[in-house]
């Protein structure tokens, strides 16, 4: 008989919450691209360690925003700050970002989280590599060229590179809309399992089950804007804004 995995639910993963590692500050951020508005005055605050799922619309900017919050993008207007402190080269170095299409090295799984671990100091650099390799449930595939691995294979290996340093916050963007259930429960058995590390995450999905599952709190972002920032439950319950309302009963938003 094949083991049967359930998915994660919040009741049974949710550790109650705490101050984050690394609390996040966002004022008046501004980006804009040539004369087009993408995110127009976004205020944040994510202070404690609850998993914060971030959802909105096609078009309305998460992935903008994830990217301006780990330094890919650089704002028009406003700052981002993490422990107070503008984003500098040490604070990305305390984060990962996983991307929906995984971006890996043309080499083989194992390298491709040797590179990684070799971009710092590291002590017990083989045990960390033997266990990023188990629990992403890779090591069969240690020495495949990760290009030709399955996309749920490769989003695995992205997620175990990215833990591998052991950041102190995880950056999703829909790292799962393109995998089949079993890989996706896979990739969320791995979340859940950061955020009762203390990892404090951000997940950009359009999936509203998994956003049930796994989120503590959502930040709804519509047309460059945040429209409601609540508790998961409240949000699911009793939307506020109406584009939210909209967007979980499957309206067209304009
Ligand atoms: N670097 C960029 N330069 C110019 N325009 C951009 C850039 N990145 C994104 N955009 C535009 O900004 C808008 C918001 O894009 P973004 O990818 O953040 O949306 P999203 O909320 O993540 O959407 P989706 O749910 O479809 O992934 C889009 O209209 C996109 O074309």
């Amino acid at each position: 008989m094949p083991e049967i995995l359930s998915f994660p639910t919040r009741t049974e993963h949710t550790p109650s919450k705490v101050p984050s590692p690394m609390p996040l500050s966002v004022r008046h951020l501004a980006f804009q691209a040539g004369h087009t508005s993408i995110l127009k005055g976004v205020d944040l605050d994510l202070e404690t360690d609850a998993l914060t799922v971030l959802m909105g619309p096609n078009g309305a900017g998460k992935s903008v925003l994830l990217r301006l919050l780990h330094g890919l993008l650089a704002p028009s207007f406003g700052e981002v700050r993490w422990n107070g402190l503008p984003l500098d080269k040490s604070l990305r170095r305390q984060q990962a970002l996983v991307f929906q299409k995984p971006v890996l090295l043309r080499r083989s799984v194992r390298a491709n989280l040797s590179f990684a671990l070799g971009l710092r100091p590291v002590p017990n650099r083989a045990e960390k590599l033997a266990h990023a390799l188990a629990t992403a449930g890779l090591e069969h595939l240690s020495k495949r060229q990760a290009r030709v691995l399955s996309g749920g294979e490769q989003q695995r290996l992205a997620l175990a590179r990215a833990l591998i340093l052991d950041p102190k916050v995880l950056m999703l963007d829909e790292p799962t809309a393109n995998l089949d259930p079993a890989s996706t429960l896979f990739i969320e058995q791995a979340i859940a399992s950061a955020r009762r590390r203390g990892v404090k995450v951000i997940l950009v999905t359009h999936d509203q089950h998994q956003a049930r599952r796994l989120g503590e709190e959502v930040v709804f972002l519509h047309d460059g804007k945040i429209t409601e920032h609540s508790d998961a439950e409240s949000f699911f319950d009793s939307p506020k804004s109406a584009a939210a309302r909209a967007y979980l009963s499957g309206d067209i938003l304009v």
